[in-house]
């Protein structure tokens, strides 16, 4: 499904080749849609305006929500404030997201068969049929805000991998470089990289591992309170019930670890043998039972994507264009670089 919706997407890429475009979440639409068929069996059109206010929600509820909102820290700033923290907002948000969803799952109920699920919303509508099920939670409410949890946890991290590897690829043209020499070695030019092949490209792996190392994009895990304790951490007493968060960022960036941890060296991650690395510092999906449901996936997104897109084309800065800066735009829940256009040309092998 993820290959299929990128091969509709490079159709769209090919119509813009040679011209500036923005890199900025060049890549959101293929996202949703992958969400999109998976949740409920739909895809978007790449000029449906719903599309674009999909996007738009999301775009914004992530960038007024995370450790820069006081609600972050201090939920109760809701009942004060509920405008200038912004809670009004994210209300706003919310309804319109589930406002979405509401006509879907009624059609979806409408037109169940249980033998056949077709997607995430089938499959959770058959369990809501068991006896049981009000107890376990498989409630319409839970439905909705489940596949909020999706669009919200699973569009813009998966686009801005794509967005922060077409600026580190304009900037290290010569990394960019050594992954299409891979790519034409091991796939070759008659056919797209395939998630089959990714264990031949060991390079291509360490550069999307750097890329997500290096970024950081989501800096800190999400607050989690403990159900142990009392409990010893870093010379620090953590008494039960107390909410912890993994600051993901200061990992990636220990000096002490990584030696040069504010250089892009995708090499870092291939050992004497010239294979793969793994890192027990490299935790960008957290860690313990609470870590990212969606790794595997997002996992196999930014490989296609990535490999896919290097594969048939060069990405390169406009003429004369400054270039982008890797600092981000904003303390958030994600972080951004500044807006910034590459031009796509297609490959011209030796
Ligand atoms: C590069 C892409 C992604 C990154 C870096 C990422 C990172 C994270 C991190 C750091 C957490 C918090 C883990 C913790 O608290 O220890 C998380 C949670 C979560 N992610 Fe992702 N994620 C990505 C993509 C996705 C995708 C594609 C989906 C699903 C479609 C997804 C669904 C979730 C969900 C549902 C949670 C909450 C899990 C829970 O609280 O039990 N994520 N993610």
């Amino acid at each position: 499904m993820i290959a299929d919706e990128y091969a509709l997407f490079a159709e769209h890429l090919k119509k813009v080749v040679g011209q500036e475009v923005k890199a900025n979440n060049l890549f959101i639409t293929v996202v949703l849609n992958i969400i999109w068929k998976m949740v409920a069996s739909r895809r978007f059109d790449y000029d449906d305006p719903e599309r674009q206010r999909l996007q738009d929600i999301v775009t914004e509820f992530t960038q007024i929500t995370g450790p820069q909102n006081i609600l972050f820290l201090f939920p109760s700033a809701r009942f004060v404030a509920p405008e200038s923290s912004g809670f009004n907002k994210i209300k706003v948000y919310h309804s319109a997201m589930q406002g979405l969803f509401g006509p879907c799952i009624a059609e979806h109920r409408a037109t169940l068969d249980p033998s056949h699920p077709r997607d995430f919303i089938d499959a959770f509508l058959i369990e809501s049929q068991r006896s049981d099920a009000e107890k376990r939670g498989f409630d319409e409410n839970n439905l909705r805000t489940l596949c909020l949890d999706f669009f919200i946890a699973g569009s813009e991290t998966t686009s801005l991998s794509m967005t922060w590897a077409l600026l580190l690829m304009v900037l290290y043209p010569d990394v960019q470089a050594k992954v299409q020499a891979e790519l034409d070695e091991v796939v070759g030019e008659g056919r797209l990289p395939s998630y089959e092949d990714r264990p031949r490209l060991p390079y291509t792996e360490a550069v999307m591992t750097e890329i997500w190392r290096y970024t950081s994009f989501v800096p800190l895990a999400v607050p989690h309170r403990s159900s142990v304790g009392p409990a010893q951490l870093g010379g620090y007493t953590l008494p039960k019930d107390t909410t912890v968060m993994i600051h993901l960022q200061s990992a990636h960036h220990d000096r002490g670890h990584w030696g040069d941890p504010d250089v892009f060296r995708p090499e870092r991650f291939i050992g004497e043998d010239g294979k793969f690395r793994k890192d027990d510092y490299f935790v960008p999906f957290g860690l313990g039972k609470r870590a990212c449901l969606g790794e595997s996936m997002a996992r196999t997104e930014f490989f296609t994507f990535l490999s896919c897109m290097l594969h048939q084309f060069h990405v390169r800065l406009p003429k004369g264009a400054k270039k982008p800066s890797t600092e981000v735009r904003q303390f958030a829940i994600f972080l951004q670089p500044d807006d910034f256009n590459v031009i796509l040309d297609h490959r011209v092998r030796a």
